[in-house]
């Protein structure tokens, strides 16, 4: 079916984890929509959260320079690690890209280390980027951000005054924080990280309790480990004379966001600040329909996911938004109707979990036609 309708759309899907790129998801969706509307005016908007995808999303939105360094990962491997630099000179760092999850090979949480992506800062303060964005989301460490401090010059003491390795394990230790060494460049350098959640350090609500068991944090090391994250925030925070640990976002990437607010960065979420970085409200202003999804819609998307935001940034420009995921939660569905006028998830019906992610390309482009066909009338009555 095809309509002489032309609708502008704009089409903003976060990665869908493990099986398609944010790019690749927009691509699949605006197949399906092409096939009901061959000129459509769509917009894509590859989103990212500061997690897994950030780089690319920020390279989609202006034409920034892919850089590339060797470092450390989060098991101590050297691995090549890219980063952006933007026409304005800002640098974008990823933490997914070397301490992300996928890298885990069979290291424990408690001995894995951000030390590399302290050292790929330090690459980019040499390459004198006076403002640093740094993505957070996606890690599989858990380290408080001490291996990162640690490459930055920071020193983490027992209580004989013996320096330990910046990792979880060596925090049982720890009695001392020591910042005097800092590298002197951060004192010029604006640091903005970019924060895929909202939690505090630790607590029920901090990075080991929430995030620790999907890095390999069995329940019996939950409270140990969340007492060595609240023993170094104390710490921390005590040097710096200010309460870091609790504020939002500072248990982003095991604990990287209260790093980095110790080194004086700002945080901001980071679909908020993708957004504006790809100039999402332009794209929306005028809009007749803003098409998003994700891997797994469920109970966290409300709290802030990517298309929560981008379908809030819709509903200020009245632009109706839909949301198409890989799998949707059906207890969550009653909060995800509150903003968005139809949720569909491939899984479902003949769909099975597995045949969802196997052929994901093609269904989303089925279903998002199928979405199109649906909303065809509606929209041309806007
Ligand atoms: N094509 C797909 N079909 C069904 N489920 C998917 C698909 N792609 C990813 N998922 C599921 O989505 C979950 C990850 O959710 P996602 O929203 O992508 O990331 P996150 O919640 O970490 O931001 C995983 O459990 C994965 O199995
Ligand atoms: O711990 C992290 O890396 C994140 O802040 C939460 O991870 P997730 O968004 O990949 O679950």
């Amino acid at each position: 079916m095809q309509t002489s309708f032309i609708p502008r759309i704009v089409i903003a899907p976060d990665s869908f984890k493990g099986t398609l790129s944010a790019a690749q998801a927009a691509h699949a969706m605006a197949t399906g929509l092409s096939r009901i509307w061959p000129e459509a005016d769509l917009h894509l908007h590859p989103m990212a959260d500061g997690g897994e995808g950030t780089l690319e999303a920020v390279a989609a939105a202006m034409p920034a320079q892919w850089q590339h360094a060797v470092m450390p990962d989060l098991e101590g491997r050297l691995k090549p690690a890219r980063w952006l630099r933007l026409p304005d000179g800002s640098a974008v760092i990823e933490s997914a890209e070397l301490v992300g999850i996928t890298l885990v090979g069979s290291s424990q949480v408690a001995d894995r280390s951000t030390l590399g992506l302290g050292q790929l800062l330090l690459a980019v303060l040499d390459a004198g980027c006076a403002r640093v964005l740094l993505g957070l989301g996606g890690t599989g460490t858990n380290d408080g951000g001490v291996g990162l401090l640690a490459a930055l010059g920071a020193r983490f003491l027992d209580g004989r005054g013996l320096l330990l390795p910046p990792t979880l394990a060596s925090l049982a230790d720890l009695a001392v924080v020591d910042l005097s060494g800092l590298d002197s460049r951060l004192a010029q350098t604006r640091l903005v990280a970019l924060a895929d959640v909202a939690s505090p350090l630790c607590g029920a609500t901090g990075a080991t309790a929430v995030f620790g068991p999907q890095k390999g944090v069995r329940s019996e090391e939950v409270d140990r480990f969340d007492r060595r994250l609240q023993r170094l925030g104390e710490l921390g925070d005590a040097v710096r004379g200010q309460d870091l640990r609790d504020q939002p976002g500072s248990g982003a990437a095991g604990g990287l966001g209260w790093a980095l607010r110790l080194l004086g960065a700002t945080l901001e979420p980071g679909a908020e600040a993708i957004a504006d970085l790809q100039k999402l409200d332009a794209s929306l202003a005028g809009a007749d329909w803003l098409l998003t999804g994700e891997g797994r819609s469920d109970a966290q998307t409300p709290l802030g996911k990517v298309p929560w935001r981008v379908a809030g940034r819709a509903a200020r420009l009245a632009v109706p938004a839909s949301l198409l995921s890989g799998d949707i939660d059906s207890a969550a569905l009653p909060a995800l109707q509150q903003r968005f006028d139809h949720c569909l998830a491939l899984v479902g019906g003949a769909v099975d979990r597995e045949t969802a992610q196997r052929d994901a390309a093609s269904l989303l482009t089925d279903a998002a036609e199928a979405m199109a066909r649906q909303h065809c009338e509606r929209l041309a009555k806007r």
